[in-house]
């Protein structure tokens, strides 16, 4: 044990059960007196140095351990005047902690200044009427009071949300509470109840001035760590393996990330989704991993185009109908694509080319569910999800009034936008790479050398007929390459600078051909004389123009 003091001999030791001695010696005198055990004299040479010590440091009072056998003791002594008055008593087994914390660290009482006057903790004491019997220095300053101003007030009119009054009247502990002043949590506060006789006669309450820096300093590590996690979450979002229906999708560009993440979100979820974009960008690939990525994947997507039908097919095709309902009909009747979808996804593509009576109709299908084919005279209820897409700018169908608003609404439960090639032209290595590999293996060729020029080349391009178009651009340069390195020139066969003009001859031709024509004009110019050429294939003819066969349909009129 260490203590500032020799050990005592043993003919001088004080036993265990000697009880408390008192020591006065009058300082001016030199008179000394001792009551208590007898053999408390016999320690005067070990008390004395360690008391002459405390008296240098000019303290009123103080707390000191002095080693003896067979036990330490504790000295509490008190200047009174020229006196100094000592409280000596051995330290016994059963002695708390406070007793044995005295006498067994030499510096004791430079340890409890330490706590009380630290400044990174402020200390309090109330009593068990809720009244401030002690408050630190470093306390007193952070609330701005004199020393000793707010002793015997109760803690709650001089500390502003204090819980002291409550914790005397629970008698429960508050470790490690967020503290705040004025609605700012900046400090960490413990309050803790001290009992006596079974009964608590007051709390102390600490409060800690370093530790929300420290948690503060924390949270902000631990907040930078959780983006680091974010980021490369994200990363490996893109380096793990999509679901294959997304990763039909081709291109990893920032607005096909976007959309990628927006069809995950939207797929779980059962609410009709428009998918819009210009011609060719994907939307029916998109209306596909919508399906794939559903609750209802595994039933068959099915999908109507309805552009590419004759209104007057329109009709049966979306509701079916009844047998022997009209002439040239199936006897038994048909099942229309809704009911074929009961548990599925419907998706009508080219939503926005629907004339106005099926709209009516359409709108009242998805207001309740309930099918009927035509013809009959009972419906039938239908689960299913609808997925709608359109190249149409629905704002402006439905000022013109050829779409109803209504139905708009109904159908855009959610808008995704698919965008357009010139939006993601960073895509085109990746759709390049990819079209080039289809095309080989749908014919089992060997996948040919990438010319490094190619592209960048293609990038510069105009691409109207978007995706579509470049994959067309490409298996037709494939051919031509006959499985050499694919290079600019096998894009060049028609001897035109656009490969955009040069693999719709055409297009190039109408575009020539008038100086001022209007754009619609020159593509129906185009479309005409595509099909014409074409000995009237208007599959060929759409190819040939890049564009899809309804949107060919449609400029054909
Ligand atoms: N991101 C893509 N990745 C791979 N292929 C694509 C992509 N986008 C489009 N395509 C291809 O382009 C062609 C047209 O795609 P799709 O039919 O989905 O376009 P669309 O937007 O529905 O066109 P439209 O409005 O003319 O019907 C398809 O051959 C499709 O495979």
């Amino acid at each position: 044990m260490k203590t500032d003091q020799k050990s005592v001999p043993p003919e001088n030791a004080v036993s265990e059960t000697e009880s408390l001695g008192i020591w006065w010696r009058d300082a001016r005198g030199g008179q000394e007196q001792a009551h208590g055990s007898a053999r408390l004299a016999a320690v005067r040479q070990q008390v004395l140095p360690a008391l002459e010590r405390w008296l240098r440091r000019g303290l009123a009072s103080g707390l000191f351990a002095v080693e003896a056998e067979p036990t330490p003791l504790v000295v509490m002594a008190w200047t009174v005047g020229p006196a100094q008055l000592m409280l000596i008593r051995p330290v016994g087994e059963d002695d708390d902690a406070l007793t044995r914390f005295l006498a067994t660290v030499p510096f004791a009482t430079a340890v409890l200044g330490h706590f009380l006057a630290s400044p990174h903790d402020a200390i309090s004491v109330v009593d068990r009427a809720g009244r401030l019997c002690y408050i630190s220095p470093t306390h007193e300053r952070w609330l701005g009071l004199r020393p000793g101003e707010a002793l015997g007030r109760p803690a709650n009119e001089v500390i502003p949300n204090s819980r002291m009054a409550e914790v005397v009247s629970s008698g429960i502990a508050e470790i490690g509470h967020p503290y705040s002043a004025d609605g700012v949590a900046t400090r960490i506060v413990s309050r803790i109840p001290i009992h006596a006789d079974g009964a608590v006669v007051g709390v102390v309450g600490r409060t800690l001035f370093k530790g929300p820096e420290v948690v503060q300093r924390m949270y902000r590590e631990v907040s930078r760590l959780q983006s680091e996690v974010a980021r490369y979450q994200r990363t490996l979002g893109v380096i793990a393996p999509e679901p294959e229906s997304l990763a039909r999708l081709v291109g990893h560009s920032a607005p096909m990330q976007a959309l990628k993440k927006e069809i995950r979100l939207v797929a779980e979820l059962d609410v009709p989704v428009l998918i819009l974009g210009e011609s060719g960008v994907g939307k029916e690939l998109v209306a596909q991993a919508l399906h794939d990525l559903s609750p209802r994947r595994e039933q068959q997507l099915v999908s109507l185009n309805l552009a590419a039908l004759p209104a007057s097919l329109l009709e049966s095709e979306l509701f079916g109908y009844a047998p022997g309902s009209f002439t040239g009909g199936h006897k038994q009747g048909r099942i229309g694509k809704f009911e074929l979808a009961d548990r599925s996804t419907v998706f009508l593509d080219e939503v926005g080319d629907i004339p106005a009576d099926i709209q009516v109709k359409l709108l009242r299908v998805l207001e309740d569910h309930q099918v009927e084919r035509l013809g009959a005279h009972r419906s039938r209820k239908v689960d299913f999800r609808l997925v709608a897409a359109t190249h149409h700018k629905m704002d402006e169908l439905v000022a013109a009034g050829r779409f109803r608003l209504d139905l708009f609404y109904r159908l855009a439960g959610v808008t995704l936008h698919v965008p357009s090639l010139s939006e993601r032209l960073e895509d085109i290595p990746e759709l390049l790479t990819r079209f080039v590999q289809q095309f080989c293996a749908r014919n089992r060729w060997e996948v040919p050398e990438l010319h490094a020029e190619l592209a960048p080349f293609l990038a510069q391009q105009a691409w109207p007929g978007n995706v579509r178009q470049l994959r067309q651009r490409i298996e037709e340069a494939l051919v031509f390459s006959a499985g050499q390195a694919l290079e600019r020139r096998h894009f060049e066969r028609h001897g035109a600078g656009r490969p955009a003009r040069a693999q719709a001859p055409a297009l190039a031709r109408a575009v020539l051909a008038d100086s001022q024509p209007t754009m619609a004009q020159v593509m129906q110019r185009a479309a005409r004389q595509a099909v014409e050429d074409l000995g009237g294939n208007k599959q060929k003819a759409a190819r040939a123009l890049g564009i899809s066969r309804s949107h060919l349909y449609r400029l054909l009129g």
